[in-house]
């Protein structure tokens, strides 16, 4: 039999609480907001159950006295007994609506206040969210689904902070309003408040019965809609893919049944919701009765019995918004606690507490005995050792898998290898801070990854605060200028999704001229694999060459081009640096660089 732990009270306290407490520190830059909107909620708590007191009091001084159901004397509302002045009569009857005035902008201040504040969170909570999550090493995005993380940073931060709103605003005003309405009702009569309140407690069966439903459904309802977050993004980010194969229906199908379970979890938390309320309007009912009753036996004043009736019809809202607090509360905390698992995450890379800020470097790489493995017991690099001189040209080949494209990522810190010491200019990178270190890299990769921007914006990306004459420069740098200005809006042209409405040659260009206004000292390509057309391939690699001049450049090289112009070729086999050497003598020595050369690049040396 399992062991049944005692969890300690105050763990659980922290495991069930902990992620509330935690939304509520966000209030703290807010306090003299929340601190005044609750003071208005308890002023308008306060009043709202003072509201049959003043009626009360109004009645008394302004009809005749000693009215009661049941033995109402019209004779009595003449004469002598007739009551005060009209004057009187305004200026006391004034009270009921000053009373109600004040209530409602006391209310009206506690709502706002509150709902600002928790805007206000909800923005903080998701831009720390969000860079929180720019902040996450590649192994973690490998990992997550990106839809996953958009329903995270749009939905589940929306939930806490709805619900965070309403618990905050009725937290305090709510359970006011009920005590002072229950005292001024026992202060009127107790035994009429007495029997007519009893039936309270009953009311609350059915919150704590359904509460437990609601919660449940409430939480597949969230996971619904972050699994159709998913198949969102996966539908638009893979609409190509989707079409080719023609798999729209399959795609509309999966949605379809995503959209049903979501149908069916909202009807369960609808239903839920929706039978407590005339479960406890069926339970007052009887209180209704017990009412009558009770004036029936005791014929009470008619002033008294409107206000009591009055006091116990304004306790039904504060009652009913109390009653909701337990199920908000868990609806804030699945949220809450989504949220907060994602930011207490803590990124497998970051700066060293001494990271040095690189400012400017000559380019210089040395790999000391690097073993890198994504996570499988297969190492993508092993025992990597290579001196990569500044302003050298490296071409790194070997056949699909060998490795290529993690030692760039290396380069670029997007893992840390599990063995050995990556140096730039003689530093570990591991010392210097990643903002810093990418700075210093240009990288151009075979699938350039366009914004849905104009191409100006798309360039400028390279160099926030770049000129626009630095821009055109780079563009003409790249060969992009002609065909830039040849669009109907000329810089200012969209480019649509990932760059759909441009050529991919054209796309190439415009990341060629990014990275030149980048102006790195390093630059690390993989070059298209794809067939461009000869002019545009010829222009590409005149763009590139320029980009080129005075870097210390390493390419994933699939052209014989690339291969010859480079310093030095590196030949990689299953994760290891086989051989290294200009062209000639590899293809003399190297038998794994000479088959290579045949299968890869003999077709550019047949075409040239
Ligand atoms: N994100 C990843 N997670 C797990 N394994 C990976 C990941 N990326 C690459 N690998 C594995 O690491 C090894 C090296 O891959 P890498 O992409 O570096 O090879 P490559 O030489 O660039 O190949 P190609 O020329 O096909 O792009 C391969 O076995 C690959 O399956």
């Amino acid at each position: 039999m399992a062991d049944k732990k005692k969890i300690p009270f105050t763990q659980l306290l922290k495991e069930f609480w902990g992620p509330y407490f935690k939304l509520a520190t966000y209030m703290r830059p807010y306090l003299p907001r929340v601190v005044f909107g609750m003071v208005c909620g308890i002023l308008a708590g306060t009043l709202n159950g003072t509201i049959p007191l003043v009626l009360n009091y109004v009645g008394q001084k302004v009809l005749p006295a000693g009215q009661t159901l049941g033995k109402i004397n019209p004779m009595k509302m003449h004469g002598a007994d007739a009551g005060p002045a009209i004057d009187t009569v305004i200026w006391i009857s004034m009270l009921i609506p000053a009373v109600m005035v004040a209530r409602g902008i006391f209310s009206y201040l506690n709502s706002y206040y509150l709902s600002w504040v928790s805007f206000h969170i909800l923005r903080d909570l998701r831009s720390e969210l969000f860079r929180h999550l720019m902040s996450q090493p590649m192994a973690f995005f490998n990992k997550a689904k990106s839809g996953k993380l958009i329903a995270r940073v749009i939905n589940d931060t929306r939930v806490a902070q709805n619900a965070l709103t309403s618990i905050s605003g009725d937290l305090v005003k709510e359970p006011v309003a009920v005590v002072t309405g229950i005292v001024v009702l026992v202060s009127l009569d107790w035994r009429f408040s007495l029997t007519t309140l009893l039936l309270f407690p009953i009311c609350m069966v059915p919150v704590l019965v359904f509460g437990r439903k609601i919660r449940q459904a409430g939480k597949a309802e969230e996971n619904e809609a972050g699994a159709m977050a998913v198949i969102l993004q996966e539908s638009f980010a893979g609409v190509r893919v989707i079409k080719s194969f023609a798999r729209e229906d399959y795609q509309a199908s999966q949605f379809a049944k995503s959209s049903d379970l979501q149908c069916r979890n909202s009807m369960r938390v609808r239903k839920s919701m929706d039978i407590v309320q005339p479960l406890i309007e069926s339970v007052s009912a009887f209180g209704v009765v017990l009412a009558i009753l009770y004036v029936y036996y005791y014929h009470i004043g008619i002033i008294q019995f409107a206000a009591l009736c009055f006091g116990i019809f304004l306790l039904y809202n504060p009652v009913k918004s109390l009653s909701r607090i337990p199920l908000q509360m868990q609806k804030c905390m699945a949220s809450a606690s989504n949220v907060f698992d994602l930011l207490n995450k803590q990124p497998a890379i970051q700066d060293a507490p001494d990271a040095v800020v690189l400012k400017g470097c000559r380019g210089g790489l040395n790999f000391e005995n690097i073993t890198f493995s994504y996570g499988s017991e297969q190492n993508a690099v092993k025992d990597m050792n290579l001196v990569v001189e500044p302003h050298k040209k490296y071409a790194l080949v070997g056949s699909s898998g060998a490795g290529k494209s993690t030692v760039l990522s290396l380069i670029l810190r997007f893992y840390d290898p599990q063995q050995g010491v990556i140096q730039l200019d003689g530093v570990d990178i591991r010392k210097i801070s990643q903002n810093s270190l990418r700075e210093h890299i240009g990288v151009v990769t075979q699938e350039t990854f366009l914004f849905h921007d104009t191409i100006y914006e798309n360039i400028r990306y390279g160099r926030l605060d770049a000129t626009e004459a630095e821009i055109i420069a780079a563009a003409k740098l790249a060969y992009a200028h002609d065909f830039i200005v040849a669009q109907p809006e000329g810089y200012n042209s969209i480019v649509g999704d990932k760059g759909c409405l441009l050529s991919g040659g054209q796309q190439q260009r415009l990341a060629i001229a990014r990275a030149l206004l980048k102006n790195a000292p390093i630059l690390l390509l993989d070059e298209a694999t794809s067939a461009l057309d000869s002019e545009s391939e010829h222009m590409i690699q005149a763009a590139l060459d320029r980009l080129s001049q005075g870097r210390t450049v390493i390419a994933i090289a699939h052209r014989l081009s690339t291969i010859l112009k480079s310093d030095k070729i590196v030949v990689m086999d299953k994760g290891m640096v086989v051989d290294a050497g200009p062209h000639a003598e590899l293809l003399e020595r190297s038998p794994i660089y000479r088959k290579l050369y045949e299968l890869q690049f003999n077709h550019d040396k047949i075409a040239a």
